[in-house]
């Protein structure tokens, strides 16, 4: 089965330059090339025609494009020059109303970010709509929406992290956790990480090289796991052959949809053995 691995994805300021091409030369899994946030109001128009030079250059993952929001004075422009091809998907930030996104009928796969109270709340329906490939949070925004504070292991968050996960798997789409501040704290990104993965996200959105090789392993497979897997299966087939639908493998109970898990992280592991970090 084809996998497209989503263990990192990079966020770029579209008025970096020098990060825009460095960003070809890394191995994060996909890069969202941002005119949001990362880009002052003075620099959207610059950061913008950048973004539009880069959609012509070949990337060796999905190329997404961070829009402004609705109601913005550029969503218009933004969405125009992202729908002139090159772009794998388009991040639309503080998604909140299903019905609107709906409406925007786009030819590319839409990323709404989940990052403000209702967003949350409406998550499930966000999720359903057609062309919305998977959900992304955005803890910065949503933590500040809240009014809480920073607090160990995102305590004040872990109901809308979960939020998101739930809804995306309800419908089949991709979640992907949100970024990590500190660019000089691998132990805590990488605890964090190890959080997201628990959770049930498929990758975290990053915000530095240094971040992508961790977050890439955190949420990829290891040769022993897919070691594992590949014992886990053969004793499943074994087991289907002699006519049995459950059987112990290591002296633990597995059924189809533990064989399902294993086959499952054997095509992520197959999937990513050419972009390992
Ligand atoms: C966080 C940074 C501002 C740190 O910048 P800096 O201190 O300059 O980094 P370094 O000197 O360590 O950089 C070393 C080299 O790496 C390149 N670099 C750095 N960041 C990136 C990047 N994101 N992509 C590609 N390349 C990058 C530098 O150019 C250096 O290269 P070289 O010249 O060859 O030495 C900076 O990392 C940064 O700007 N990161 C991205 C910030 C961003 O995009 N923010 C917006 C998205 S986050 C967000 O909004 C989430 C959400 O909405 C929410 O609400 O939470
Ligand atoms: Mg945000």
């Amino acid at each position: 089965m084809s996998v497209k691995p989503l263990r990192s994805v990079l966020y770029v300021p579209g008025d970096k330059p020098r990060a825009i091409e460095k960003a070809r030369t890394l191995h994060a899994d996909a890069v969202i090339l941002d005119l949001e946030d990362a880009v002052a109001p003075e620099h959207k128009e610059a950061a913008r025609e950048n973004v539009r030079a880069a959609l012509a250059w070949r990337w060796p993952g999905p190329l997404f494009v961070r829009v402004n929001g609705l109601g913005t004075p550029w969503e218009h422009d933004d969405r125009e020059m992202a729908l002139l091809g090159g772009v794998d998907g388009i991040v639309l930030p503080k998604a909140e109303d299903p019905a609107v996104l709906a409406g925007l009928h786009l030819r590319v796969p839409l990323w709404p970010m989940i990052e403000t109270p209702l967003g949350v709340l409406r998550a499930p329906e966000i999720a359903a709509v057609p062309g919305v490939a998977g959900m992304i949070v955005g803890a910065n925004d949503l933590t500040r929406a809240l009014r809480t504070r920073p607090a160990p292991g995102r305590l004040p968050l872990l109901h809308a992290l979960s939020a998101v996960v739930l809804a995306a798997r309800a419908h089949g789409k991709i979640p992907l956790d949100a970024v990590y501040n500190d660019v000089r704290d691998p132990e805590g990104f990488s605890h964090e990480c190890e959080q997201g993965r628990t959770l049930g996200f498929a990758g975290k959105t990053v915000i530095h090289p240094d971040q992508i090789g961790i977050a890439n392993t955190t949420f990829g497979v290891t040769d022993q796991e897919a070691e594992e897997a590949r014992t886990l299966l053969s004793v499943w087939e074994q087991a289907r052959a002699e006519g049995q639908s459950i059987a112990t493998h290591r002296g633990a109970l597995i059924e189809q949809m533990h064989a399902d898990e294993a086959q499952e992280m054997l095509d992520l592991w197959k999937a990513t053995k050419t972009n390992p970090s």
